[in-house]
């Protein structure tokens, strides 16, 4: 049976990197799940309409990473049509040989509730807002402000909400390294693995 992990968490909290981590270390496929979300944003026109014609290409735009392209993401996230438009894609994504790991927010609730592990992301807002906008070379005050907003709209949003699955494992890497954080998801996965 193919092994599935699923990473949740507001934004910047370090799914993505921890996601291609275990992938590259288990040797599993991965998929960026804010990916669909922001590419969905960025075509523009009726949200619904583009979930549903979704193609390949569109997830290589190459302005999908961008601060805008995020607000425009949790945006469109809010309507259910747009989330339920995506949902096969993901669930035959994740179950694929000999595993594969989602990041995104509702991986752990809605997409993969039968996940064998599913893992919930945090870093406090200060440090969050500080490595996104080393990454992306902008202002951590106002990296702040757009991330708060962003994770409030996913949080309050009544379709899939961003938050925890009960069964999640919660890991807060506000003081770990990548490398820190990175060897403590794979001792997780390792020991489900075996179990
Ligand atoms: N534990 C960590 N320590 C320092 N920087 C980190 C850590 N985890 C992730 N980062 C950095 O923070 C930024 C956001 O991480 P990312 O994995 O893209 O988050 P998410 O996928 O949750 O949005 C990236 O620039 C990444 O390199
Ligand atoms: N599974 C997912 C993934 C992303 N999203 C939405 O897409 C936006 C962008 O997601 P992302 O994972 O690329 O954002 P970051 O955490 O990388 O900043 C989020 O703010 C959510 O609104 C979602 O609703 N459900």
């Amino acid at each position: 049976m193919p092994f599935t992990i699923a990473i949740d968490g507001p934004a910047a909290s370090g799914k993505g990197t921890l996601a291609r981590a275990l992938a590259d270390h288990f040797r599993f496929h991965h998929l960026d799940t804010g990916l669909l979300y922001r590419a969905v944003g960025a075509l523009g026109g009726d949200p619904v309409a583009a979930a549903e014609n979704l193609s390949p290409q569109d997830l290589l735009r190459p302005d999908l990473r961008t601060a805008e392209a995020g607000q425009a993401a949790s945006r469109v996230a809010t309507d259910p049509q747009v989330r339920a438009a995506l949902v096969d894609f993901q669930r035959r994504f994740a179950v694929q040989e000999p595993g594969a790991v989602l990041d995104g927010r509702d991986i752990g609730t809605v997409i993969c509730p039968d996940a064998a592990l599913k893992l919930y992301v945090t870093a406090d807002d200060q440090t969050r807002a500080a490595r996104r906008a080393a990454e992306l070379g902008a202002d951590p005050a106002e990296m702040l402000v757009q991330l708060r907003e962003r994770d409030a709209r996913d949080a309050a949003r009544a379709t899939a909400p961003l938050r925890p699955a009960e069964d999640a494992v919660l890991l807060d890497t506000t003081a770990m390294r990548i490398e820190d954080a990175a060897a403590a998801a794979i001792v997780l996965v390792q020991a489900r693995l075996t179990a």
